[in-house]
């Protein structure tokens, strides 16, 4: 495959772009160096660089491209909202009706709030929990991804780990020192902490479906509700991260699906519809230590934008199609299928986790289950693995710790293809 293209644009980055990158993600440095490919456009389940390269995108832009790209819905509302103004610096009625949109389909999210990143999201939840108990620290799970406000950049999974930086350098050791890490999948570890500084704790920090150290789900039915449980008892409380799970398995959290009801929730990613978006909200008592009601802060300029707005409305009408996520998880398990195929008949371990249309790709034939096991996983057969997709023009994200997306546009005849690759590729793996 020629990338004459991306190689010259992303030396041009470089010169500009610290790193040549926007999200060190991005870059490829946790699969053996190499040159980032170069996109130029996308159309439904494709994208193409540069070089004119063809690739079937699981990468989903990290998880919001759910749609997958220019999708009509989503190019007509951003056109018409465009053509409306596109920031008021107002309430907008746009903004109530995905606020309403929200709550009904996540009803615990009794009041809400709007901001423009994941990251912000949670980062947010964190104050208001803080100020919502008086107390200091917060529980998170080792190996998840919280986005990069400071506390939430300790142990912290996913990019920060594939870049070799899982507690980041410039946070301050006080700051490090309030947030406590736990093993996910052991209630008995969280039960210690809690034990042990249970009067401090705010929040316990939860990615109820891990999406952060690859796709992990609760060890079973009842974890959520313990973990829910122990903080509580505690006098904490739980904020679930549903930045990447909300609306990704099925129309509504991932909560729901356990039937447990933590007292925050921050979402972001796929109800943006592909645009900046975060939001947090839950439990109406707890949000209303938010100003202008409460004394703790929280403000955007871009806060509520109509674009984003209405782009995330129209997301979630088309995600409400009957049958749309029960596509996506019948073609997630027919590439996992094939994978487990593949890796036997070509005697390469690996092990797969999947949940609906997502899943991560380990190589080693130990389970997953919590952020030791991933790191335990093969991150140079993975590097190459990565390698041979691309060159095969399969797009997945450049991390052991991230995921294949299925979206609802990818086509039986993707599927196939995608088959067909991967058959080749573990062949070489062997
Ligand atoms: C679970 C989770 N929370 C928060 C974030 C941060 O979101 P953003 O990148 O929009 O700031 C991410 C991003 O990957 C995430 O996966
Ligand atoms: N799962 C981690 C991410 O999606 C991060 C994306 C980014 O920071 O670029």
């Amino acid at each position: 495959m020629n990338r004459a293209q991306s190689d010259l644009w992303f030396h041009r980055a470089e010169s500009v772009i610290l790193g040549g990158v926007n999200s060190p993600s991005r870059s490829y440095k946790s699969v053996g160096g190499g040159t980032p490919i170069v996109m130029s456009r996308g159309e439904g389940s494709k994208f193409y660089d540069v070089d004119g390269n063809e690739y079937i995108d699981y990468l989903a832009g990290y998880g919001p491209s759910i749609l997958g790209h220019a999708h009509p819905e989503i190019t007509r509302t951003i056109s018409q909202a465009a053509s409306d103004g596109i920031l008021y610096g107002t309430p907008t009625t746009s903004e109530v009706l995905f606020a309403e949109q929200l709550r009904v389909a996540i009803p615990d999210l009794e009041r809400i709030r709007f901001v423009n990143s994941g990251t912000e999201a949670v980062m947010t939840t964190i104050r208001v929990a803080r100020a919502y108990t008086g107390r200091t620290r917060i529980i998170k799970f080792a190996g998840c991804y919280h986005g990069h406000s400071d506390a939430m950049l300790v142990a912290a999974g996913s990019g920060p780990s594939s870049m070799g930086v899982p507690d980041s350098a410039g946070v301050t050791k006080s700051t490090a020192e309030e947030v406590i890490t736990v093993p996910f999948n052991d209630l008995d570890a969280l039960e210690q902490a809690l034990a042990t500084h249970g009067t401090d704790v705010a929040a316990v920090l939860v990615e109820p479906i891990v999406g952060n150290f690859g796709i992990v789900a609760p060890k079973d039915d009842q974890y959520l509700e313990s973990v829910i449980q122990l903080a509580h008892h505690h006098g904490a409380l739980v904020v679930f991260d549903e930045v990447i799970t909300a609306f990704r398995f099925h129309y509504g959290s991932a909560a729901q699906l356990y039937d447990v009801h933590p007292d925050l929730f921050a979402l972001g990613k796929i109800i943006g519809g592909g645009l900046p978006i975060g939001a947090y909200g839950g439990r109406r008592d707890v949000m209303e230590k938010v100003a202008p009601l409460g004394p703790a802060y929280q403000a955007g300029t871009m806060a509520g934008n109509p674009l984003s707005m209405r782009t995330g409305i129209s997301c979630l009408n088309v995600l409400r199609q009957p049958g749309i996520y029960d596509e996506m998880a019948a073609r997630a398990k027919r590439l996992v299928e094939a994978t487990t195929a593949a890796a036997q008949r070509y005697r390469v371990p690996v092990t797969v986790n999947r949940v609906g249309g997502a899943f991560t790709v380990f190589f080693g034939d130990r389970p997953v289950r919590n952020y030791d096991d991933a790191q335990a996983t093969d991150s140079k057969q993975f590097a190459r693995y990565y390698h041979l997709l691309a060159d095969n023009g399969i797009l997945i994200a450049p991390s052991k710790y991230e995921a294949w997306f299925v979206s609802a546009v990818h086509t039986d005849d993707d599927i196939d293809k995608t088959c067909e690759v991967i058959e080749r590729v573990f062949h070489e793996l062997a």
